[in-house]
């Protein structure tokens, strides 16, 4: 596979005893894009995000930063080269303000394993660290809360600190775990928009599992398609919602939701 600029998945096996959940994944999600990774409940996706930043050791396969071979780096070393992600489970500290919340992005990367320069973060830096904090929080309009705690915000308020914690992390490739889940339609709008303007201003490569078909078919430029953990279909969205083989995969479950994007096509 010739080098890929940011992130590359090669024949990625995950097995958990006795059951196989990826089975032999390959995908791209290089910068300037933004990819989906789709599928039905319990199809891989996850699994394959965990292989990805590191938060599980492959059975086979090779993960690859930039042309790099990161399959037996810890996620921390994965995410100084540049590789980010948000979790399907909100996963923010409710005794810290928004904006201190966000700074984490950054402050937790730069601290390293360093316990002291987790307590009190050198002049210099957290100016830095507060300017990426502001500067994330405005790009995704949220800047009125940054002295909130996520605990007094809605759903939809929290996804996007947590989309702002991984922004102000300047992650070139951030995976992006279910992030609309909870949003309602016009949130999940403005969240497709925040997403299209990070990847079009800052030219990174964005990965999205999502179960929200018209966010992945109106954000993504090219989508791969699971189903029991094995790849079964990518293209074009398009292509997705019009083949046959992702259908059947989708039947009874979400096929509903394919059909009302190709009507609304
Ligand atoms: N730590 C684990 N131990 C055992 N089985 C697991 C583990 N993690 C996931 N699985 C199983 O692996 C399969 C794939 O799970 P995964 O969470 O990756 O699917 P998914 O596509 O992300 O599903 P969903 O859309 O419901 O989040 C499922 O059958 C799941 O039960």
């Amino acid at each position: 596979m010739a080098q890929v600029d940011g992130l590359s998945v090669e024949g990625l096996v995950v097995r958990f005893g006795g059951l196989t959940a990826v089975d032999g994944q390959t995908l791209t999600a290089p910068r300037g894009r933004i990819t989906g990774l789709i599928g039905p409940n319990g199809a891989g996706k996850t699994t394959t995000f965990n292989a990805c930043t590191g938060m599980l050791r492959p059975t086979a396969g090779r993960v690859s930063l930039f042309g790099e071979n990161v399959t037996s780096l810890p996620p921390q070393a994965r995410a100084l080269r540049g590789l980010g992600r948000t979790f399907q489970r909100m996963e923010l500290f409710d005794t810290l303000t928004v904006r201190e919340n966000v700074r984490m992005g950054k402050e937790g990367g730069m601290a390293g394993r360093n316990p002291l320069r987790h307590l009190r973060a050198p002049r210099g830096q957290a100016a830095l660290v507060d300017r990426l904090a502001d500067d994330a929080l405005d790009m995704c309009g949220i800047g009125h809360l940054a002295h909130r705690r996520p605990s007094d915000l809605s759903t939809g308020q929290r996804r996007l600190v947590e989309l702002a914690r991984c922004i102000a992390g300047e992650f070139t490739i951030m995976l992006l775990d279910e992030p609309s889940s909870g949003l309602d339609g016009e949130e999940t709008e403005e969240f497709g928009r925040i997403l299209r303007s990070l990847v079009a201003d800052r030219g990174v490569g964005i990965l999205i599992v999502e179960h929200d078909m018209a966010l992945v078919m109106s954000t993504c430029e090219y989508i791969h398609v699971l189903d029991f953990g094995k790849p079964i279909f990518e293209g074009t969205p398009p292509q997705v919602a019009s083949s046959p083989l992702v259908r059947a995969a989708y039947l009874g479950s979400e096929a509903s939701e394919l059909e009302l994007v190709e009507e609304g096509a």
